[in-house]
């Protein structure tokens, strides 16, 4: 499994970190979680005061902060100027901005140089929005997870106190909306993904299914190899 680099992508709240960790954790492979560098770099311009909503100042400060990613699945840590932000960039603030700054050019850019960097030759499960389009086209196995806005919302409020399912469901359409309409990278399934709806599906039921698509498309005769692919 040295070379394997599963893609994970989907909508808001389909499952994408509790299934890649779970995989990372049966396959013995490294996990990361590129949602979580968007939204270190965005907690970094809100403490810095810039203006959210001129992408300018936005590209023109994103090469500062040093953002360090870590990829155990049992612990998976981010860093921002050696601040340990896994904490604060799950806040309100954060999510209620993280699209804005995600849809700058600049940041993508830089963002993911940083995450190919990281892959390397490879043995890691990469969860986002634009890995099996932008940031690994070639990986051997690239899944698209997704499951009802009603399903996404009842999971999201049972995991967060005080917040309605309702009140989720609406935030997440929002950020659904300005991630697969903007200009860079929207999200969207990639050429040879394939789509799981996991709606009526519990968790380790997800992983199962997704740990058989591994051994399927990377064993003999399957199209994936146990490697990186050149894209075709
Ligand atoms: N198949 C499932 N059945 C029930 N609950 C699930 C299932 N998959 C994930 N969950 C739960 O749904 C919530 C959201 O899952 P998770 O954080 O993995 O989604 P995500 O796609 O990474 O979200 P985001 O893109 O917002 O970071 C978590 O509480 C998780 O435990
Ligand atoms: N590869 C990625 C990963 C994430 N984003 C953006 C879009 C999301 O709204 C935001 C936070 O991601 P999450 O933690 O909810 O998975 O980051 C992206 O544009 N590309």
């Amino acid at each position: 499994m040295t070379g394997l680099v599963v893609a994970m992508d989907g909508p808001s709240g389909s499952g994408k970190s509790s299934v890649s960790r779970g995989v990372a954790r049966a396959l013995g492979l490294r996990y990361l979680d590129t949602g979580a560098m968007y939204r270190a770099m965005t907690w970094w311009m809100l403490r810095q005061g810039v203006d959210l909503a001129d992408p300018g100042a936005i590209a023109a400060r994103c090469g500062e902060p040093l953002i360090v990613s870590g990829t155990d699945p049992d612990s998976p840590a981010i860093h921002v100027d050696e601040v340990d932000v896994a904490g604060p960039i799950r806040e309100a603030d954060v999510t209620g901005s993280v699209s804005v700054v995600a849809a700058v050019p600049e940041v993508r850019a830089r963002l993911v140089a940083r995450q190919r960097e990281i892959i390397g030759a490879g043995g890691i499960v990469v969860e986002g929005r634009d890995i099996g389009t932008v940031v690994c086209p070639g990986a051997a196995v690239k899944i698209y997870l997704t499951a009802s806005a009603e399903a996404r919302a009842l999971r999201r409020s049972a995991e967060l106190a005080g917040s309605t399912a309702r009140a989720q469901q609406e935030a997440m359409a929002r950020r659904d909306t300005l991630d697969s309409t903007r200009k860079a990278d929207p999200l969207s399934m990639a050429d040879g993904a394939v789509e799981l709806d996991t709606t009526a599906m519990r968790l380790d039921e997800v992983i199962a299914e997704v740990l058989r698509l591994v051994a399927e498309q990377t064993g003999p005769g399957g199209p994936g190899g146990d490697r990186i692919r050149e894209r075709t």
